[in-house]
């Protein structure tokens, strides 16, 4: 019999089960199952905030990724129904090193593991998580697969092989609402067309606590039903996977350019409008996720601590070079691209996470920014 105390010394107590979890590159880690019993596969990152873990749980941009949460401990608080960014768990698995079904908080209405189970998420915990990211930092970014029902490393690799690569992917469609539909007060003169690639709760409440009467479309909207709702402004949403795989996007994109109303993006929006500016993306090695990452506006001088969660960036290079294109922000841990304005045109967009939810509110200003642009 499969005897993981024999393997890796860890106690299992009657009732739990083994987990493994195989990198693409051949490494296996095993662990205790938690959550959902069942094989999940998807592209392995990690997240460095050390709470919000189900704020970070329901957020879209997640779809297809598996996610290892540094923090040593996840689930202590528990879950409620209001701390989400989306209706439904979004991240496609979950590794920890204590993964708590007890939880302490008064607000909680249910704990980690029945969250999950509910959600039907696999994950694992018990894992070297420390030993894993220091891996997937010096490796970068590849897919993975856990299973709490096929111990086989053989069958498992034979999965694994199936799983499509983030690079190249298109995700944001999926996610995106199906129907339209309006937030805020009707009779406001404020309107914001949102494309909705996934977007997070909270960037809409952010919306709305300015003024603003929002319509959210579905991602494959045309820009004449967009025109339609005679919008002051339009945002473009983050979401999931690859950008450059969404050219039907960037073609909204340049459209809504060309009409010289006031735009704001984020994360993907902010990829997205670097894409319809002729500006590539890529890959990164292993991605930004977490909430305190440093970021310098180049504009005001001033620096504040920002949420972000992203794998692809927009080219350094060609946006410097770009005449009509101004950086505005930049990472102050690896400079990297966070935010850009087109000159000329009321168009800007962030790589990062102004509403954070989770994370400081330092950036939330961009909001401000966005309203008096149109206003
Ligand atoms: N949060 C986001 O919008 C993520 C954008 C994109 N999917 C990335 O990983 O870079």
């Amino acid at each position: 019999m499969f005897s993981l105390q024999k393997i890796t010394g860890i106690k299992m107590t009657q009732t739990q089960k083994v987990a493994v979890l195989l990198l693409e590159d051949g490494h296996v880690f095993y662990g205790k199952a938690f959550g959902a019993v069942g094989t999940t596969a998807g592209e392995i990152c990690f997240n460095t905030g050390m709470t919000g873990y189900q704020e970070v749980f329901t957020d879209p941009s997640y779809s297809g990724q598996v996610l290892i949460m540094n923090n040593v401990h996840t689930g202590n608080y528990g879950v409620n129904i209001k701390d989400v960014e989306s209706d439904s768990v979004k991240i496609r698995g979950l590794i920890g090193r204590n993964l708590e079904e007890r939880y302490s908080r008064y607000q909680a209405t249910d704990s980690l593991d029945a969250y999950l189970k509910k959600n039907n998420i696999v994950a694992i915990e018990d894992v070297d998580t420390r030993a894993l990211v220091a891996h997937i930092r010096t490796k970068g970014a590849m897919n993975c697969i856990i299973s709490s029902e096929v111990t086989e490393v053989e069958k498992l690799k034979a999965l694994l092989a199936e799983t499509p690569d983030m690079d190249g992917l298109e995700l944001a469609s999926e996610v995106s609402t199906k129907e339209e539909y309006e937030l805020g007060d009707v009779n406001s003169p404020l309107k914001v067309a949102v494309l909705d690639f996934g977007v997070k709760r909270h960037i809409l409440q952010c919306l709305v606590d300015r003024g603003a009467h929002v319509r959210v479309h579905p991602a494959k909207t045309p820009v004449s039903r967009l025109k339609e709702f005679n919008p002051n402004g339009y945002f473009i949403s983050n979401g999931p996977g690859d950008p450059a795989a969404m050219p039907y996007a960037v073609e909204t994109v340049k459209a809504i350019l060309a009409e010289e109303k006031p735009l704001f993006g984020i994360c993907l929006g902010h990829q997205l409008l670097a894409l319809a500016n002729g500006i590539p993306t890529f890959k990164m090695h292993h991605g930004h996720r977490g909430l305190n990452h440093p970021v310098k506006n180049l504009v005001t001088g001033k620096s504040e601590i920002t949420t972000q969660n992203h794998g692809f960036g927009v080219d350094p290079e060609a946006v410097r070079k770009h005449p009509g294109v101004e950086v505005t922000h930049v990472n102050l841990n690896d400079e990297s691209i966070e935010g850009i304005r087109v000159k000329g045109k009321p168009a800007f967009s962030v790589q990062y996470h102004p509403e954070s939810t989770p994370g400081p509110f330092d950036s939330r200003y961009l909001f401000d920014d966005f309203v008096a642009m149109m206003k």
